[in-house]
């Protein structure tokens, strides 16, 4: 049984690819772990894990990207693991209230890694968003509904494959943001990059 290493872009594990030395391309098989890059969003997670994500193949899935963050304390570049994750917008506005997904009885918008794998490092809820958030009163609403830690496109998505397949499944985000009114000159992408391909290397180095 292999780890599947799922993130949305190449870029976001450029230092992993040179370490590994992998070829270029979205589905790589290595000796000890398979890449998958699914694309940005929970439709190209979805599909992408949809065609990739067999039981038989894998025994964990490690989810890996950058992400905005609500906890100003939580410094840039630092790493979560992310333990439940929400489709922060799946439900129905009721005038000014929000009815889950679960409410209307369609369903579950609320995951949970449940792994026992120790990561060493601080834990986090996080919500999944198709709109990354950049208004005051949206970020005040969804901080007030779900009090978030952190914020990403694809996590949800992940945790709600890997539930269906009954497979275990890590998701470690490493904070290049400040969930705030748009402002990239702020984001410390790169910073946030080398710390987690830092992490992802030693984490897969040391499976092996
Ligand atoms: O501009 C670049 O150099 C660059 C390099 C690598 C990746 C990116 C991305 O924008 C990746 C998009 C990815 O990031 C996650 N993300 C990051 N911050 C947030 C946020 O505040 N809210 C929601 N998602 C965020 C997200 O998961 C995207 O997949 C750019």
């Amino acid at each position: 049984m292999k780890t599947l290493v799922v993130a949305a872009t190449k870029a976001e594990l450029a230092f992993f690819y040179q370490h590994f030395n992998l070829p270029e391309g979205d589905f790589i098989e290595a000796k000890n772990f398979d890449l998958l890059i699914t694309g940005v969003g929970m439709v190209a997670t979805a599909f992408s894990l949809g065609k990739h994500l067999d039981a038989s193949r894998y025994n964990l899935v490690l989810n890996v990207g950058i992400a905005g963050c609500f906890d100003r304390k939580i410094e840039l570049g630092s790493l979560v693991n992310i333990t439940e994750d929400i489709f922060a917008e799946l439900g129905a506005e009721n005038g000014d209230d929000f009815l889950t997904i679960t409410d209307l009885g369609f369903g579950e918008n609320h995951f949970y890694s449940k792994s026992n794998i120790n990561v060493g490092l601080p834990i986090a809820k996080s919500i999944t968003v198709n709109c990354v958030s950049g208004n005051e009163k949206g970020i005040n609403g969804l901080i007030k509904r779900l009090n978030p830690t952190t914020e990403s496109m694809e996590g949800a998505a992940v945790f709600y494959a890997c539930k269906q397949e009954h497979i275990d499944c890590l998701q470690i985000r490493s904070i290049s943001n400040y969930v705030e009114p748009r402002n990239k000159d702020k984001w410390k992408i790169g910073l946030a990059i080398k710390n987690l391909n830092d992490w992802a290397i030693a984490f897969v180095g040391d499976m092996n």
